[in-house]
């Protein structure tokens, strides 16, 4: 079976593939641009993300849409992640989070399949903010963020470690056990 992933995000493309290589399921990622809206939740964005691709391809597809959620900053960036990963980056995070030291926060990803249908899928993996940045591996905040259980930063562990501890290896293993009563 193949599953096309709409993402510009190579780093997601490599965690599902990742995920789904020993399930025999392909990932395939496409490229297409689409409206992320200004909304309360991931799950917002992720079901206008789709009813806007839907009229554009005709195969069963997905899409995602993650946050990372910093509870000293009332859940800041959450929705706005990408955008202020792209603005003030790791080193504004850190800087924000200066003195703080309450640094709980969780990641979310919130998985949208269409066939036909929207059936959406969830994850969350709670952790703390690291002092510094560590690790080159994964992408985005990896090198800032500690999942609960562990000294790692998820750029610390390779891409199967991450997957069995992470919100998208959460939301992914929720899609799984769908399409495996389902197709
Ligand atoms: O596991 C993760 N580890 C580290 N950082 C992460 C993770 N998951 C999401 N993130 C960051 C990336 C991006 O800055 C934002 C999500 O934004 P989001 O719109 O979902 O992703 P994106 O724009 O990179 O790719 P896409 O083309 O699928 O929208 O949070
Ligand atoms: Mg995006």
């Amino acid at each position: 079976m193949k599953l096309f992933f709409i993402t510009s995000n190579p780093g997601k493309v490599r965690e599902a593939a990742k995920f789904f290589e020993p399930l025999k399921i392909e990932v395939i990622q496409l490229k297409r641009e689409y409206p992320e809206i200004q909304a309360d939740s991931l799950e917002e964005v992720v079901k206008f993300g789709i009813e806007w691709l839907k009229k554009e391809i005709d195969s069963p597809f997905f899409i995602e849409d993650s946050g990372l959620f910093i509870e000293s900053l009332n859940g800041f960036p959450g929705v706005y992640s990408s955008y202020v990963y792209k603005t003030i980056g790791l080193d504004g995070i850190l800087k924000l989070m200066e003195g703080i030291e309450d640094r709980k926060a969780y990641f979310k990803s919130v998985i949208g399949y269409y066939d036909g249908d929207v059936h959406i899928f969830s994850g969350v993996t709670w952790g703390r903010i690291a002092n510094e940045k560590r690790g080159e591996g994964g992408f985005g905040y990896d090198p800032i963020f500690i999942p609960e259980g562990s000294e790692k930063t998820f750029a610390e562990m390779t891409t199967e470690e991450k997957n069995s501890l992470s919100h998208r290896g959460k939301a992914l293993k929720a899609f799984f056990d769908w399409l495996k009563e389902n197709i």
